[in-house]
């Protein structure tokens, strides 16, 4: 495997009527990594997640995968993921797998997840945890280049969200390009290689992790509106906001 990016976004913009929910984004995704992106609710983060999966057009820009022979895979768990609860969690990796083929089998993707010895479990007889777990083992389905998981850790407590993430790393490992969607930057930094944060559309900052200095976390802090965060430990914050498309 090559480390050519699995998917370029070069100045995506992205306009529902009024509102411009992306405008300008740029950013490549390479094999084995795990990318987070962060920011504020609102700021444009599923938004940006849909156009890289493919399930939405940017309004202007370009979304490219690489040309390789056959056709790209992606792996895309929305937030709304909801699977027939009387299913069992083999058979809805196996009814995933039916429908996009090759790559892993169930019962491996099972296995990455920590899930096989829940296989036989009917899903709607799963934790909040587990079916986060088993959305990331379906985005898995097929082998893909890239994978796009949209606040996989959502109301989850500090073990599964741990889980979930050490999952993402397990699919990094398969030289899969991962990019997560989080408000969890303190927890995704024990994994992710690098963040993306997004606020008001725009991309505020582009950095490697674990974060160096103090100057994303300020910016995080700036654009998380009224969020005390544990990386500045800081209990108030002044109002005001990152500059419009500067990058710190
Ligand atoms: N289908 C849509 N129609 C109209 N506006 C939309 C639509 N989807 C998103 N938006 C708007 O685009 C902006 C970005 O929304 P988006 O969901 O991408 O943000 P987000 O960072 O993922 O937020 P959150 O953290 O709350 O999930 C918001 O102003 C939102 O209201």
């Amino acid at each position: 495997m090559t480390d050519n990016p699995v998917v370029t976004a070069s100045n995506v913009a992205c306009e529902y009527g009024p509102v411009s929910a992306l405008a300008g984004v740029s950013a490549s995704i390479h094999p084995g990594s795990v990318t987070a992106v962060v920011g504020p609710n609102g700021g444009g983060k599923s938004t940006f997640l849909r156009t890289l999966a493919g399930v939405a057009t940017p309004t202007s820009g370009t979304v490219a995968y690489p040309v390789t022979e056959g056709t790209h895979a992606v792996g895309y768990l929305p937030q709304s993921f909801r699977p027939r609860d009387d299913l069992t969690v083999g058979e809805t990796v196996r009814y995933y797998d039916a429908l996009v083929g090759d790559g892993p089998t169930p019962e491996e993707l099972l296995d990455r997840v920590g899930l096989a010895h829940v296989a036989d479990r009917r899903v709607g007889a799963l934790s909040g945890g587990m079916l986060r777990l088993l959305g990331v083992a379906v985005a898995g389905v097929g082998d893909p280049d890239l994978v796009v998981l949209d606040e996989p850790t959502s109301g989850l407590d500090r073990t599964m969200t741990k889980r979930v993430f050490e999952s993402c790393a397990t699919l990094a490992g398969e030289d899969c390009g991962v990019v997560v969607a989080t408000h969890d930057l303190p927890t995704i930094e024990r994994v992710a290689d690098r963040a993306l944060l997004l606020d008001r559309g725009r991309l505020q900052a582009d950095r490697p992790l674990p974060i160096e200095g103090t100057a994303f976390a300020t910016a995080y802090d700036d654009a998380v509106d009224g969020e005390t965060t544990v990386r500045s430990g800081r209990e108030t914050r002044d109002p005001g906001h990152t500059s419009d498309g500067e990058a710190v």
